[in-house]
Parts: C-alpha cells; structure tokens; sequence
C-alpha cells in the first residue's frame, strides 16, 4: 500500500539512505530496483547541439556601447531556452574556488559527520534528499545538503557544517556575491523584456533583498548510469537559479523547445542562469523557467552547486504591469501577493497532480 498521506506536500521528506553511503559500502555493480528511472532516462531523445546554448557575457551589457546588442541575445536566450552560460561574471575566482573546495570538503567527510547536518522531520533543509514522499516512491541518484543563506535571520546555522571549518565562511561569502549577482541579473533581464524606470527599479531592489536558498548536489559515480537519474525533469519554482559545477564532468541537460534533452556542457568558471517559474509567470510566459535533470555517469561523481533566488515580499508575483501596458496583452497568470504565498501554493500543489504548477496559475 501506497503511505502516502492526503495533504502531503513537498515541503517534507521521508529520510532515505544516502547513495554515497550505499555506493561506498556495497560497490554496487547494478543500481538497485528502487533507483530504477527507466521510464524517464528512456522517454525523450537526446541531442548535442552543434552551435551550443546561448552565452552572455555580463561584462557587454554593463557597458553602454555593447549593451543593446548583449540585451538582443539575451531576450532570444530567455525566449529560446530560460537557459544561458553567464560569463564574465565579475565574481572573483577566489570565493568561487574556496566554496567549490569546501563543498567537495562537505562530500569527503564520513558519513556520521556529515550526519549532523542531516534533515530533520518535517523540513527539506539540512543534508538528505528532497521529496520522498513514500516508502515505495522511486528515488534518484543525488544527495544534496540544502540551505537558507538569506535573509540572515532565515539561516538554520544548527544545520551548516562545522566542517570543513571554512565551510560556512564560504557559503556565506558566496551566497552574497549570489545575491549582489542575481540582482544584476534580474535587472538586464527586465530590461531584455522591455521593463524600464520604477518598475525595474521595483524588480531589481526585490532581488537585491530577496531570499537565497542554496542546494549542493553530489551524484556518485553509477554502475548503470543509464537506468538511474540524478535529478528528475522539474522547472525551479525561483525567480531565477544560479548554478556552479565543481568539476567539469557534463550531467545539466535542459529540454528545448522541440522537447529534446540537450547537454550542458561545463564552462570552468562560467555559472549556467535558468529561468524559475517566478520569471516566466512574470514575464506573462513570455521567457521560459525551461525543465532541466541531472544524469549521472559510470566514472565520475559530480557536484553541483544550485543557489534558487527570489524577489523579496515587496513585488508582487503575477505579469508585468508594464509589459501588459506594452504589448497589450492579456495577463495569462493570476497576481499572488509575493513570491511567499507563490511557494505556499507550490508546496501545498501535491507532487502526484498530473497538472504543471504554472498551470494552476492560468487564467
Ligand atoms: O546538478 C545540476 O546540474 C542540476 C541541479 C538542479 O537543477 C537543482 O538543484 O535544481
Ligand atoms: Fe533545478
């Protein structure tokens, strides 16, 4: 019998063994029926993509002569795949690398240390997996440590590693270049999309004092990569989501338009945006919050970092008023107060409907 239970929500998660535990322990070298993702590494075709994924150099659009040009590629990016390599970023190499060292740090512990920072009931934050739900529920092939950097006052420090003792200097200073970036960011993307003066200043400063939640993945090496999956196809619920591979070993696939899965292939020292679906329902649809997995391979682990970024309560979450004024469209999506009561209706939205949450937003 299926356990679970009427009213259950994603915001909760049943403690499952760590993969990394249990490819350490066993070496296994079959991945066990309950990893089995056959329906889904299956279903879909896989492409590679001769001319690549759209890159945005932040450095053209902060400089006034390059500027129209980069926000040209950058709308077409957004529209085309909510996907794009961001490079030349103005993050200093040296925070980037102290944080890629300290979560490979956090993955190298033994397992009782990294124990103390493990989930507790009734909250996804903490090191475990996300969204079981049930005993019999199908798993994938990721552990992940899963916390709130901002506001300060949101931060569980109960839960952030101890160790590596730099561990939390790190995430710390990186969860703020994170924030100060997003805030960049979500402002060349208003501007893209053809927002201007108080409402881009309205968008920019929601981001400036939103709220960051950063989600490091580790995905051990897997006898049959090609019936486990790391992550499964999901759209993030963010505003926008900044992610950091550690290494340079391939697993981002994200699905086109033409709904083939294309690889992203790791930049040393680039960040991969996506598009939440904060920003396409703010977009009126306009820009895509693109499905994206994780897939894994029988030689490498590899690790991921995943900051989700949010707008502060003082924007609304719904179209933009400008660029309904603009293009003189109907608004598609329904106004909720703030990006608050938008995850609240995301959380309560039961895993198993068959309906897409963005879909329960249309008018
Ligand atoms: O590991 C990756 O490349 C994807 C991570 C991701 O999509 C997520 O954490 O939401
Ligand atoms: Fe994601």
């Amino acid at each position: 019998m299926e356990e679970k239970e009427e009213g259950v929500n994603l915001n909760w998660t049943l403690p499952v063994s760590s993969v990394q535990e249990l490819v350490r322990q066993r070496q296994p070298d079959a991945v066990a029926p309950r990893y089995f993702r056959d329906d889904i590494v299956m279903a879909g075709h896989h492409r590679e993509l001769s001319q690549g994924l759209p890159r945005i150099d932040l450095g053209k659009l902060m400089d006034p002569p390059s500027r129209s040009t980069e926000l040209c590629n950058l709308h077409s990016a957004c529209r085309q795949w909510g996907l794009f390599l961001l490079v030349n970023h103005g993050v200093l190499d040296e925070g980037m690398r102290m944080m890629k060292e300290n979560v490979q740090g956090f993955v190298d512990l033994p397992h009782h240390e990294k124990q103390k920072s493990a989930q507790k009931p009734g909250s996804l934050e903490g090191y475990g997996q996300a969204f079981v739900i049930s005993h019999d529920q199908k798993l994938q092939w990721n552990d992940m440590i899963f916390l709130k950097c901002h506001p300060a006052h949101a931060r569980n420090l109960d839960l952030w590693p101890k160790n590596p003792p730099e561990f939390r200097i790190a995430l710390e200073k990186y969860s703020e270049d994170m924030r100060k970036l997003a805030a960049e960011v979500v402002k060349y993307i208003g501007m893209a999309l053809g927002i201007h003066e108080g409402e881009l200043d309205l968008l920019t400063k929601s981001f400036g004092e939103g709220k960051y939640e950063v989600r490091m993945n580790y995905y051990p090496a897997c006898p049959e990569p090609e019936r486990a999956i790391g992550l499964l196809p999901h759209a993030d619920i963010s505003g926008i989501t900044l992610l950091t591979e550690c290494g340079n070993i391939p697993g981002l696939q994200v699905l086109s338009k033409d709904n083939c899965w294309v690889t992203v292939p790791p930049v040393p020292g680039g960040i991969v945006v996506n598009l939440g679906q904060i920003m396409e329902v703010y977009s009126n649809g306009t820009y895509r919050a693109p499905d994206h997995r994780a897939v894994v391979n029988k030689e490498k682990e590899r690790v991921s970092i995943a900051t989700f970024c949010y707008p502060s309560p003082s924007l609304p979450v719904g179209p933009s008023p400008q660029l309904l004024a603009a293009t003189g469209l109907p608004p598609i999506y329904q106004t909720l107060s703030n990006s608050g009561e938008f995850l609240q209706c995301f959380l309560s939205h039961k895993l198993d409907d068959a309906v897409p949450f963005i879909d329960t937003l249309k008018l």
